[in-house]
């Protein structure tokens, strides 16, 4: 079989050109998720480096039309980087790109007018090559959760391959006497292969674009359909889910898990005497005070209405009380003031444990619920554990 170094480079060229354009209408819908244009501008500059290529580069091309050449695509792979970057809502370090365009730029002018050989040229590119590709897979050769971590690394790999393929063709220039070119104006014929291999992985990097996008665009939607839209905490769907992932390292571990629920005192009277949205502001305010005093391991959430949860692994019911206690004393020492109106409110809350209720979330949470309305029963605006209130007769914990 004989590969055709011209028509492969016309095909890279027009491919390149149909992923720019995918990759821009990708990123035309991909919400606040950037990166996808400059990815798309990179591929651009690939399609135009491999059509030059294509229609003009033979042993006889001028220096400046390589020159050309190398730049565009030394523009494309710094606008990989950048578009990196861009993905993982880092600022994007312009400093790299300008330092490797004009690395790139000097030295194939100073090989091109004061020091002509093509050898030194193409050694010099293929070490600024490796050093571009080789930082792009060091940026996403990273720990990461699932499923964008495959993502990430089928793209950084791709890269990784890039940089060694660059690294090789250095030490083979190196190697070669004086004078022997094997940049794409050879006639050598292991140089058609080389093309083929680099195309094809240049491929699989764009490919790992596309599918880094779309499991960035799957795990944004998980979280949009976990959280709940007026606080930002987690909603009961999500509640739920952790409740699981929890119980099942509890029962590995032996741990205790605590549950909290805690319910605004009185606030079908706020809704009416201020309006509804200061009835949300107050579960916002609620919601501020309550992530201030949880553990970073601890998830608070909206389990419906005014009513909140709060999972507490590793803790017992008696700990997850004295933490009740402290954020219901917080909240009701906050003056909310909306609109010239001046608002307290207080919160009842109902604790229990996995240590008397097992691990099964809806029995953890019915109990704590059970206590919270025998919280409510006692006066509200105070903390009832579910052992306690069970054991003796409804009396209250704290107030
Ligand atoms: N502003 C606002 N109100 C909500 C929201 N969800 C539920 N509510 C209101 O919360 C109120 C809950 O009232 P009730 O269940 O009677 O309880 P309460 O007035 O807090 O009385 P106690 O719980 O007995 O202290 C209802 O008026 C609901 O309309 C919400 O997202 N925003």
């Amino acid at each position: 079989m004989r590969l055709d170094l011209h028509t492969m480079m016309l095909m890279t060229s027009v491919l390149t050109l149909l992923l720019s354009g995918l990759l821009a209408l990708a990123g035309l819908h991909a919400g606040s998720i950037r990166g996808a244009r400059l990815w798309a501008l990179a591929s651009l500059c690939y399609s135009l480096a491999s059509f030059i290529a294509f229609a003009d580069l033979t042993p006889t091309s001028s220096g400046w039309l390589i020159v050309l050449v190398v730049v565009l695509l030394l523009t494309g792979n710094s606008l990989q980087f950048s578009g990196i970057q861009a993905f993982k809502d880092q600022r994007i370090d312009w400093r790299i790109p300008l330092l490797f365009f004009g690395v790139a730029f000097a030295q194939s002018v100073w090989f091109t007018l004061l020091h002509p050989d093509a050898n030194a040229r193409a050694i010099a590119n293929s070490l600024v090559f490796a050093a571009i590709n080789a930082l792009c897979a060091r940026a996403l050769l990273i720990r990461i959760d699932p499923p964008l971590r495959t993502a990430y690394w089928f793209t950084g790999v791709s890269f990784a391959l890039l940089a060694a393929a660059a690294l090789f063709r250095a030490a083979i220039l190196f190697q070669a006497p004086p004078g022997t070119s094997i940049g794409l104006s050879s006639l050598l014929p292991f140089v058609p292969v080389r093309f083929l291999a680099s195309s094809l992985i240049l491929m699989c990097v764009t490919f790992g674009f596309m599918l880094m996008l779309n499991y960035r665009l799957i795990t944004d939607m998980q979280k949009i359909a976990l959280r709940d839209s007026l606080t930002g905490a987690l909603n009961r769907r999500g509640l739920e889910e952790e409740a699981i992932r929890l119980a099942a390292r509890c029962t590995r571990t032996g741990d205790s898990l605590a549950i909290m629920v805690i319910d605004v005192d009185h606030f079908k009277s706020i809704n009416d005497r201020c309006g509804h949205q200061v009835g949300d502001k107050v579960l916002q305010r609620l919601t501020a005070v309550a992530q201030a005093s949880v553990r970073s391991d601890d998830y608070f959430a909206r389990y419906g209405g005014e009513e909140f949860c709060i999972l507490l692994p590793s803790t017992t019911e008696e700990e997850a009380s004295v933490l009740a206690d402290r954020l219901r004393q917080a909240y009701a020492a906050l003056t909310m003031e909306f609109g010239g109106e001046v608002l307290r409110s207080t919160i009842s809350i109902g604790v229990a444990d996995s240590n008397h209720v097992g691990l099964e979330f809806s029995a953890l949470v019915s109990a704590a619920d059970q206590a919270m309305y025998w919280a409510k029963e006692g006066g509200r605006n105070r903390v009832a554990a579910h052992s306690v209130m069970v054991c003796k007769v409804p009396a209250m914990v704290t107030a």
